[in-house]
């Protein structure tokens, strides 16, 4: 069972937040989109308004990347979301961080530097572990309780979202409740039931795809995007130079073999691309799949009519649509059709639920509505659509209970 804000008495109580706001970054260093932290407001200002004492954590980035950056211009656009000043720290558990928590009153609230800037927290730790680093052992004197929710980092074994819930008393936030309720029920969806599998990041797809073939969770499962070029090429098709080379250059050329031996076994349930389209002299241009390979440098950039059609009537019958992943190109306008129809399609089933950040901001780029959920998670969404446990949602659940208020 897990605990939710409701269970939690918050007057005066000092909480640990970790919420999920690794957004897009500006050549500036600055956060370029606030969709993530407007995710978290109901959460916050609950907590505020409730007389909490509130200390923000949260990562950015990865250690090496252009937006692993400091979360000073997050916390001050949170600041502006929620109508109240918010305090910025560049420590996350020094004695500084500590020092500033102590001070916090009633209704404050302050948010500490980007947990990834110490290593432990870009390692996996079991729970037990992760409750002796120097992150928790900092942290632990200083909060009474500790709130994820921070769903989309979920399938993450670390620190603060695994070793915090082990030393504190632990709740889920509302967008962690949200996401639970969905996502949690996958196995009481009506029936038929269909994946939509696209986007770019093949090994996660292939595990998705076997783990709901073989639990019969999928009736079908749908392939597209990068994920539907890979099976393509392990079902024999001759995709061209351009395309098998970008698959080797991601480091994805182990997954044709697993792709194959998905093929052997559910073969059936798995729909394949019918055409592809390419980039030819500027123009979009689709080419059935007897007709690859396609000319020399041309890749395939989205799925085409004929695919479309023949995923409409896949779609056409399912009760439950669960999509991930773009199905082309979507950031260049010649190669978002695949995706914008796909997508649009699905809205008609009775259940539509969309899981990956990617794949959230290209359906409000391409202005696309009307999913039962969309949810803030990417890998989490994921895992846990594959009806797999999640780290940080086990270490919720185990936490222990907050002191009565006279203990
Ligand atoms: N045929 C293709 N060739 C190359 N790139 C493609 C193709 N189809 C989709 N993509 C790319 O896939 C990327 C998105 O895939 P990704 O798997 O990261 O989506 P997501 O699951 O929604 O994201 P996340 O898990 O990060 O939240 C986009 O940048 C898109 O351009
Ligand atoms: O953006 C995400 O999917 C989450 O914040 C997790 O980030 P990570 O993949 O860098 O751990």
């Amino acid at each position: 069972m897990i605990e939710t804000l409701d269970d939690l008495d918050v007057e005066g109580t000092t909480v640990g937040v970790r919420v999920d706001v690794n957004s897009p970054i500006d050549d500036d260093g600055t956060l370029a989109d606030d969709a993530r932290l407007r995710a978290h407001v109901d959460t916050l200002s609950e907590l505020l308004e409730r007389g909490g004492r509130v200390a923000v954590l949260a990562h950015q980035g990865r250690p090496g990347g252009d937006d692993f950056v400091s979360l000073e211009s997050h916390a001050n656009r949170l600041s502006t979301l929620l109508d109240q000043p918010v305090e910025y720290v560049d420590a996350t558990f020094s004695s500084a961080a500590r020092k500033t928590i102590r001070t916090l009153s009633n209704g404050d609230c302050v948010v500490l530097e980007n947990t990834r800037f110490y290593s432990e927290e870009y390692m996996e730790f079991d729970p037990e572990r992760a409750a002796q680093t120097h992150l928790v052992t900092g942290l632990e004197s200083v909060l009474d309780a500790y709130v994820n929710d921070a769903f989309a980092a979920s399938h993450r074994s670390q620190p603060s979202l695994v070793g915090l819930p082990t030393v504190l008393p632990g709740y889920a936030g509302r967008v962690m409740e949200a996401e639970l309720d969905v996502l949690g029920s996958i196995e009481e969806t009506p029936d038929p039931r269909v994946y939509v599998i696209g986007g770019a990041k093949v090994s996660d797809s292939i595990d998705v795809a076997w783990s709901v073939l073989e639990k019969g969770l999928a009736d079908h499962v749908i392939t597209a995007g990068v994920v539907g070029n890979v099976f393509l090429i392990a079902d024999g098709v001759d995709l061209g130079d351009a395309s098998s080379d970008f698959i080797y250059d991601q480091g994805y050329w182990d997954e044709i073999d697993r792709a194959a031996d998905l093929l052997d076994a559910y073969g059936d349930r798995i729909a394949l691309p019918r055409d592809v389209a390419v980039d030819r002299d500027g123009d979009r241009y689709e080419l059935g799949v007897n007709a690859l390979p396609p000319g020399d440098g041309e890749s395939a950039m989205d799925i085409g009519d004929s695919t479309l059609e023949y995923y409409q009537r896949i779609l056409a019958d399912a009760e439950t649509v669960i999509l991930n992943g773009p199905a082309g190109v979507f950031e260049d306008d010649r190669f978002q059709k695949g995706t914008r129809r796909l997508y649009d399609t699905a809205t008609d089933s009775s259940t539509s639920i969309v899981g990956g950040g990617d794949t959230a901001s290209a359906l409000r780029k391409l202005g696309v509505e009307g999913f039962s959920h969309v949810s803030t998670g990417g890998g989490a969404a994921l895992r846990m659509l594959t009806a797999e446990p999640l780290p940080a949602v086990t270490a919720l659940q185990n936490a222990p209970e907050q002191p009565a208020a006279d203990d």
